[in-house]
């Protein structure tokens, strides 16, 4: 259900006026004694001039006011609901209610006992709001109170079955991390204020952010059922401090700024736009554009996730990172990150990735990284994933752990989601700027699923066909294959609950791809979310298609992709000749391929020469 949003204290007329056209849910007047405080007559003289929309509810903040007082506003303000914003009790709101028809909102001020005493005004208030308690002041403070709470309220309300509105210090920068805590209702004044007069940006900030109908994780990091935070108790400390860096940094804007130069000097940003003509003919049917992350420094997007993980590391005064790594590239970002920031590194690797991904392990060591080669379970990322954790737990105090996709415990999928976004927000600018339209179709390739949230994200609330493709390897029905969502069923792995490849007693299986970043036995949970609700198509492809669609790329553009990043091409082929020539598809080219030179030459050396 849509999150109601009051702006209230509107002062003037023009604050009014304002108030109306942002199309806010309810408009508050206070009529208590305070810097806000309005009389009847002139709330009743703005409506002259302009009618608040249809279904728009005016509201009189009124505390413990006389109850022929309140009536009397009631009648000439025009007022639909009554919020009582002092102490009155259950039938003080009774009587106003009997003899002025309108709703009556019980405002209580956030304290221990607040929940219980809701229940004293169940069958009575056909609303709550609850606000900061202040002393010297019962509303319109500005301030905050702890909103770990929030549920609790939001529960009590669900059961009496009436709106519950938070308030108190809402304000553009925080809106979002409340709306985290699912608030049926918030209520804003000073938060939508500038030199006392409300501030129409401010407001349709506000507005944007309640009408945004997808917003997860929740406080407890879940995607619906998915995610959480699934680790031993000697970690929940330095999940809470990473949390709480992460929150301290998100909107900071010292932050945004070293990120933003690291990303432009050092990694190249923005990656270009680049549209595939040759290939979109080839294929016919729809026009083809490539997100060119591939031509990131070190060759990939997790560049993008590790330069924002490692100055977050810095932020919070660790001095060593590790990692994990699969395909090599994550390693060799984290590598790289940590030689430009003077931080040590140590990267785990599996010792069969090891093997087929040789040139990164090299690159990695020149950077100056150590990398650790692991032998435990089929010798892969997971088993490389499990070791990291092992070496987490013991060295927390001074190690940062950079995970490189968006799995594990929270806040890393949703930090790693964020930090990757900016894929998705550049492509949907320039390509405005270029078609002005958005994609009708964007596609990108998913093993734990970090390229893909992070195109995907910003386009996850437009009309725009979003797919996710997974390794088929050997093909879904044979053992040999890492497609998590066509086949997996649900677990628990690396902290997070998500869908995993495992036997019928619930042990991981081995996954299988060609390309040694997609063959991850699980997915990042909110992947698993965005499956089940439907709004990500997920697809798998062999490595043979992907094999395919890489010498298409090479031959028709130019363009050697990894493996991974095949995956996704592999599915264009497939999809785009029966699209329209109108059409856009939109492809994250996560990465470049050199990398995998020498794997493609095993697959394909014969049918080249
Ligand atoms: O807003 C006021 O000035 C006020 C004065 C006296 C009693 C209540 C008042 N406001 C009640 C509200 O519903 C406010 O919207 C709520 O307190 C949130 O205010 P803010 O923290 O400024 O966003």
């Amino acid at each position: 259900m849509k999150t109601a949003l009051k702006f209230c204290g509107m002062r003037c007329e023009q604050d009014y006026l304002k108030g109306v056209e942002s199309g806010a849910d309810m408009l508050g007047f206070i009529f208590a004694s305070g810097k806000r405080q309005v009389n009847s007559e002139e709330v009743a003289l703005w409506q002259r001039n302009k009618q608040p929309y249809p279904g728009q509810k005016l509201t009189g903040v009124f505390v413990n006011a006389p109850a022929e007082q309140v009536l009397e506003t009631v009648k000439t303000a025009g007022l639909h609901i009554v919020q009582c914003h002092g102490t009155e009790p259950p039938e003080e709101l009774k009587a106003i209610k009997s003899a002025s028809g309108a709703q009556v909102y019980k405002t209580l001020h956030h304290h221990k006992e607040a929940v219980n005493e809701m229940a004293k005004y169940e069958g009575t208030a056909d609303g709550y709001v609850i606000d900061t308690k202040t002393s010297g002041a019962w509303g319109g403070t500005g301030r905050q109170f702890d909103w770990e709470a929030v549920p609790a309220y939001t529960r009590e309300a669900e059961r009496q079955g009436v709106p519950c509105l938070i308030a108190g210090g809402v304000n553009t920068d925080n809106i979002y991390k409340l709306l985290a805590y699912k608030p049926s209702g918030i209520d804003v004044s000073s938060g939508i204020e500038t030199d006392g007069k409300k501030d129409e940006r401010k407001m349709s900030e506000m507005k944007k952010a309640v009408s945004k109908t997808y917003q997860a994780p929740d406080h407890l990091g879940r995607f619906g059922p998915f995610g959480g935070k699934y680790v031993p108790e000697t970690l929940m400390y330095a999940l809470e401090e990473l949390e709480e860096a992460y929150d301290s940094i998100k909107n900071d804007p010292e932050f945004a700024k070293e990120l933003h130069k690291e990303m432009k000097e050092y990694s190249g940003r923005p990656t270009a736009l680049s549209y595939a003509g040759q290939l979109s003919a080839h294929y016919g049917g729809a026009q083809i554009f490539l997100k060119r992350e591939d031509l990131n420094h070190t060759g990939a997007h997790k560049i993008n996730n590790a330069l924002a993980q490692a100055l977050l590391a810095k932020r919070m005064g660790k001095t060593q990172i590790i990692a994990e790594t699969g395909a090599g590239q994550h390693g060799v970002a984290s590598a790289t990150v940590a030689a430009r920031f003077g931080l040590t590194c140590k990267v785990f690797m599996g010792a069969e990735d090891i093997k087929r991904q040789e040139l990164n392990v090299f690159r990695m060591r020149l950077l100056g990284a150590e990398v650790i080669e692991v032998h435990s379970g089929g010798k892969t990322l997971k088993d490389a994933t499990n070791e990291a954790i092992r070496h987490w737990v013991a060295n927390v105090h001074d190690t940062f752990y950079l995970i490189g996709s968006v799995v594990g415990p929270h806040p890393y999928p949703m930090m790693v989601r964020d930090f990757q976004s900016i894929i998705g927000e550049e492509s949907k600018r320039q390509l405005s700027e270029r078609t002005g339209k958005l994609p009708d179709e964007v596609v990108a390739c998913v093993g734990g699923g970090s390229n893909a949230m992070g195109i995907f994200y910003p386009f996850i609330e437009d009309e725009v066909k979003l797919t996710g493709v997974e390794a088929a390897g050997k093909g879904i029905d044979t053992p040999e294959h890492a497609a998590t969502l066509s086949k997996g069923r649900k677990g628990v792995l690396h902290g997070s609950l998500s869908y995993l490849l495992q036997d019928e007693d619930g042990n991981i299986t081995e996954p299988y791809s060609i390309s040694a970043g997609l063959d991850y036995p699980g997915i990042g949970p909110e992947h698993a979310h965005l499956r089940d609700t439907g709004r990500v198509n997920y697809e798998a492809v062999t490595d043979k298609e992907a094999l395919e669609a890489l010498e298409d790329l090479c031959r028709f553009e130019g363009i050697l992709p990894a493996i991974e990043t095949a995956h996704a091409l592999a599915y264009v082929k497939k999809k785009a000749p029966g699209m329209s020539k109108d059409d856009i598809i939109l492809v994250c080219l996560s990465g470049r391929g050199d990398k995998d030179v020498h794997t493609i030459q095993d697959a394909l050396g014969e049918e080249i020469e």
